[in-house]
């Protein structure tokens, strides 16, 4: 936390930490003139006494303010500390080669607690500040404390069993909300459906607005009990572990009232030491609480570390050949195998296909067939179970990844929807080329996209989607095409996937939007070479391509171009038909 805050505003830092450290100093010093201004007083010293009584009101006036004046420094480095780290997590989040880590529950699990506790960040580096003074406070009230016996050293170590038991209770809370993460998971999905715009249709004609509100507080009551579970043991821990200090503080006080009775020491002692010991009581109590806090911080870092760990360990191997400039042979899968990491589900079985350089080709199957799987493991997003895809002959895994999703454009079934101005929400499908207008308008003349732009209040300036209140709404096909553009902004990919992007336009605009595509792609597959892959359940796009795969049971059924297949007769000529005389 301290990295981060110091990469971000060092100057805060240190003027932060010079005045936390005085702070912890300010008290065990009055409690020292307290003392001091005592004795004085009893020997009729006006002078001396009213010199030490001056160090005690200077003493409190800096035990009061001290950390106020530190606390403006050090939660503007907390906010710095934030960020930096908020940053490393979108990082970390989007910095894997796959998609793998999104499938994983526990990784779900704990991105949901650590943006929960990101959050929490600054109330940590509170906790931190003020334990660093409370350290140096405790350091100068145990030689303070020595001076006068050295028995009254015990006093601090008698903070050992409530800090120890502060560690379990604290332990113990965690594992609770570890316990209760995946619940409360399901709560915020129910809660974010019942608030969120693109859930309401549906919500109100399925009249779930009741049963999604009884499922929420269902699951808050679950998650609640084991929390509250958690926390009463807690708490039955912290005290047991307090009792232990409050007989020794009583204990103490009591020793050294007998050494004054007795005549041993000075009476300023009997100040100093009820002054002290009280701190000590109230450091312990601070203490404790800022233990919990750090350790929960702590518990942060560690589920951050965590996933660093998980992402770092799916880097992919090493490259050692560079992207071809062009493709001569194509893309070559060879038996390929493919389950979703932590299923045993084969969602492609034995895929052996050639996607020659050049060509269009059409990946067809009923709904759940592996037609998307396909093309995420073309893109890389997941590598091969088994067996190798090769591009002119070369495994894809020894080309530099970031190079090959460089050469890929995509437009896929679930696009983004980015809440930019129209000229960079299309402009980012080449991100060096964003602001480029030029550039923009051709990739959305290709994607026969022009009209959405024309449309705007303000063309290609006009912010996009209603987070900005000149913003303007898109409807779910002016989205799609805006995404349409995006994929064709980059003018020389050597893959083009076309993931059902356009399943929000009609038939008709479909069929002539491909028509334009298939032209371009010829274009652009001459110069490079490029594939085009387009997964589409409306057989008249279909069949312009050059080459239909034809997908079943994560195996290939059958592959060849329109004509071919009808001949052959098979589960392609079936589908068509089926669909053909539904549009009779
Ligand atoms: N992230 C995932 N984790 C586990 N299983 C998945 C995941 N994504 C998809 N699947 C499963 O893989 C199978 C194939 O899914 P895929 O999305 O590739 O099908 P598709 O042919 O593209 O279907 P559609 O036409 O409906 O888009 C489905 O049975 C689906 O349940």
């Amino acid at each position: 936390m301290l990295r981060a805050s110091w990469r971000r505003g060092r100057a805060k830092l240190v003027l932060s930490i010079v005045l936390t450290l005085l702070a912890g100093v300010a008290w065990p010093m009055l409690a020292l003139s307290l003392k001091i201004a005592t004795n004085e007083a009893v020997a009729h010293h006006v002078w001396r006494a009213t010199v030490a009584g001056a160090f005690v009101a200077l003493g409190a006036v800096g035990a009061l303010i001290l950390l106020h004046f530190a606390y403006v420094p050090y939660t503007e480095a907390a906010e710095l500390a934030v960020i930096d780290l908020e940053a490393e997590l979108m990082d970390l989040a989007n910095g894997s080669p796959g998609l793998e880590h999104h499938e994983r529950p526990e990784y779900a699990d704990k991105i949901a607690i650590i943006q929960r506790e990101l959050s929490q960040l600054p109330d940590g580096f509170v906790g931190l500040f003020n334990t660093l003074s409370l350290l140096v406070s405790m350091a100068v009230t145990a030689v303070l404390l020595a001076g006068v016996n050295p028995w009254l050293l015990l006093l601090p170590v008698a903070a050992l069993p409530p800090v120890l038991a502060a560690q379990r209770a604290q332990a113990v809370i965690e594992r609770s909300k570890d316990a209760s993460a995946e619940t409360i998971r399901r709560t915020w999905h129910l809660f974010r459906l019942a608030t969120t715009p693109a859930s309401a249709k549906e919500l109100r004609v399925g009249r779930l607005r009741d049963e999604i509100g009884r499922r929420y507080l269902h699951h808050w009551g679950r998650a609640g009990a084991v929390l509250w579970r958690g926390q009463r043991r807690a708490a039955l821990i912290n005290a047991a572990g307090q009792l232990v200090f409050a007989l020794s503080y009583v204990t103490a006080v009591l020793v050294v009232v007998r050494q004054a009775i007795a005549g041993t020491n000075p009476i300023g002692d009997i100040v100093l030491v009820i002054t002290l010991a009280a701190q000590v009581n109230q450091q312990i109590s601070t203490g404790l609480n800022l233990l919990q806090q750090l350790q929960r911080i702590a518990q942060g870092f560690t589920r951050l570390r965590w996933l660093r760990t998980i992402l770092r360990s799916q880097q992919p191997p090493a490259a050692d050949t560079p992207v071809p400039a062009v493709l001569r042979s194509g893309i070559e899968l060879h038996d390929v195998d493919f389950a979703y990491p932590g299923t045993d589900k084969k969602i492609l079985d034995g895929v052996s296909l050639t996607l020659p350089a050049g060509s269009t080709v059409a990946i067809v199957g009923e709904n759940g067939a592996g037609k998307s799987t396909m093309v995420k493991v073309l893109c890389r997003f997941y590598e091969a179970t088994a067996g190798t895809v090769t591009v002119d002959g070369v495994d894809l895994t020894r080309y530099r990844l970031e190079d090959w999703r460089s050469r890929i454009a995509a437009g896929f079934q679930d696009f983004v929807r980015f809440e930019l101005p129209a000229r960079q929400s299309v402009g980012v499908g080449d991100l060096p080329r964003r602001d480029d207008d030029p550039a923009v308008r051709a990739a959305l003349d290709r994607a026969r996209s022009a009209d959405v732009v024309e449309r705007l209040p303000e063309g290609l300036d006009t912010p996009l989607g209603k987070s900005y209140r000149e913003g303007a709404e898109l409807s779910g096909g002016q989205w799609q095409k805006v995404a349409l553009g995006r994929a064709m902004m980059r003018e020389d990919p050597l893959l083009l996937i076309l993931d059902e992007p356009t399943s929000a336009l009609d038939a008709e605009a479909e069929h002539r939007l491909f028509e334009q595509y298939a032209l371009n792609a010829r274009r652009v597959g001459r110069r490079t070479g490029a594939i085009t892959v387009l997964i589409s359940h409306r057989f008249s796009t279909v069949r312009m391509a050059d080459l239909i795969v034809v997908l079943d049971g994560a195996r290939v059924a059958e592959s060849g171009d329109h004509a071919t297949l009808m001949a052959a007769g098979g589960l392609y000529a079936e589908l068509y038909a089926v669909q053909a005389a539904a549009y009779q």
